[in-house]
């Protein structure tokens, strides 16, 4: 049996311009794994290259093989990637929506839309949903897909609290069965959900580890802010001040 890992090692240039320089890490099922560093940083750019949008120099390997090497079409078989998103101007219905998604079949659909709580509102149109519920919608097309590994772009960026943490739910309900990789910019959410952090700076992997391990002064040299993080009722707290 091949582990189920998710073995990076890749940099990628637009044009002389290097965005991103040997960023190597892993990810498995189990945990939730956090992407998080300033605008800027690479961290859309990374998922662009994990998703195959972007071809990176380096390797992408899971179960052994590389990522990189397949066709877009097979690697969708085991990665979907939820993009940061605006509501679409196409009128298609929630349903349908989320059944264009590759391999999706119409049980998939229904169990996904059931998942994110959407299931009797299938036939409005999404062009008529706001960004909160236009990024459910995203979230069930990328949970019919089936696939291994689940990334996503900043996917509570248009949420309120409520929503946000609904979405961030999901996500570690997911993360027994497929590996999720996360960009996230609230580092409080970030460090209530995620399993591990990945603190992306200038193209490059600055620190690596658990949100427990996580200090302030690593914070402030990356976002030049001062940063202090506390411990209320168990939860880790980030204060941030200029
Ligand atoms: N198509 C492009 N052509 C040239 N440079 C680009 C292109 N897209 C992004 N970049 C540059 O690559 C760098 C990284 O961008 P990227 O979007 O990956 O950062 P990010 O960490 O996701 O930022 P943010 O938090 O603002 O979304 C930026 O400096 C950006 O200007």
């Amino acid at each position: 049996m091949h582990e189920r890992t998710l073995k990076v090692r890749l940099s990628f240039s637009y044009g002389e311009r290097e965005i991103l320089k040997n960023v190597e890490f892993s990810a498995k099922k189990g945990e939730l794994l956090a992407i998080i560093g300033p605008n800027g940083a690479g961290k859309s750019t990374l998922l662009k290259c994990l998703v195959g949008i972007l071809k990176p120099q380096g390797e992408v390997k899971f179960n052994g093989f590389d990522l990189l090497q397949l066709k877009p079409k097979e690697r969708a078989r085991f990665v979907t990637y939820v993009p940061q998103s605006s509501v679409p101007e196409f009128a298609f219905t929630i349903e349908e929506f989320v059944e264009m998604g590759a391999y999706a079949t119409r049980g998939d659909t229904e169990s996904a839309l059931k998942r994110v709580g959407l299931w009797e509102r299938r036939r409005e149109f999404v062009t008529n949903l706001s960004g909160g519920e236009y990024q459910l919608v995203l979230i069930a097309r990328a949970l019919a897909q089936e696939s291994e590994i689940i990334l996503l772009d900043e996917p509570t960026s248009h949420l309120d609290i409520n929503h946000a943490l609904q979405i961030m739910e999901i996500l570690n309900a997911l993360k027994d069965e497929k590996i999720v990789i996360v960009v996230m910019h609230d580092l409080n959410l970030a460090l209530k959900y995620a399993d591990r952090l990945l603190l992306l700076n200038k193209g490059t992997i600055e620190w690596e580890g658990t949100p427990s391990s996580l200090r302030g002064d690593i914070l402030e040299n990356v976002y030049g802010i001062k940063a202090k993080i506390v411990e209320i009722d168990g939860a880790s707290l980030l204060i941030t001040s200029l």
